[in-house]
């Protein structure tokens, strides 16, 4: 399983959680990666360096180098040490068109892409764009810490299936209050390949103890 940390911009200490992720990855056959804000991310990878632990950026944008001002460069996010990349986030959003983009410029660099979606229909859309993963999120579920492999399994189940019928190379994760070990287990007894959380992490008063029960049952 793929347990992929988004820090969002919640007001955790992004270096703490990137060395208790690199600790807890030493232990588990979890693969495990952290998410922060992009200012912080070379922070981060220099704490996740030697570990199995790995960095990922929050958003990519369909530029190339040069006259984009404002935007998330592939190849600065490569360079600031991220593996791979979220797209599409529920709280960050983007049109089919630069969904698209965003996945060719990933590709330019070398970035693994993880393209979220509300729905078992938009990741199946998401998966004919290419990307090696899709993780479907159910917004109002989002930061509720109630599971959506609890609240909404049909959701995961149908994303699962939709996705393998347009490329089963797909990955899917599914996220949205995934906070436990249990919801975990929960998500790939459902078909899920990784899970996507962040406030169970981000807002935890022991981000280390929180990560270590994602995955104690693994
Ligand atoms: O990127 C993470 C997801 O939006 C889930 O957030 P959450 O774990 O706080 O529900």
């Amino acid at each position: 399983m793929f347990v992929l940390v988004n820090l969002k911009t919640y007001p955790c200490d992004p270096v703490a959680v990137a060395e208790a992720a690199a600790d807890v990855a030493a232990d588990t056959e979890a693969r495990i990666a952290v998410a922060p804000e992009a200012a912080d991310l070379r922070a981060v990878t220099d704490a996740l360096a030697g570990s199995d632990a790995e960095p990922f950026a929050q958003h990519v944008d369909p530029v190339p180098p040069g006259s984009s001002t404002g935007h998330a460069l592939a190849e600065t996010l490569a360079d600031a040490g991220a593996v791979g990349t979220l797209c599409n986030h529920s709280e960050r959003r983007l049109r089919l068109d630069r969904i698209d983009g965003a996945v060719d410029a990933a590709d330019r660099t070398g970035l693994e892409t993880v393209v979220c979606g509300n729905t078992p229909t938009q990741v199946a859309a998401a998966a004919a764009l290419g990307p090696d993963a899709v993780a479907v999120e159910p917004p109002e579920l989002i930061g509720t810490g109630t599971p959506v492999s609890a609240a909404d399994p049909d959701i995961v189940e149908d994303a699962v299936a939709a996705v393998a019928a347009v490329d089963p190379d797909v990955d899917v994760f599914c996220g949205a209050g995934i906070s436990t070990g249990d919801d975990v287990v929960a998500a790939r007894e459902l078909g899920a390949e990784g899970v996507l959380l962040a406030s169970g992490v981000a807002k935890a008063d022991d981000p280390r103890a929180a990560l270590t029960d994602l995955v104690e049952p693994l």
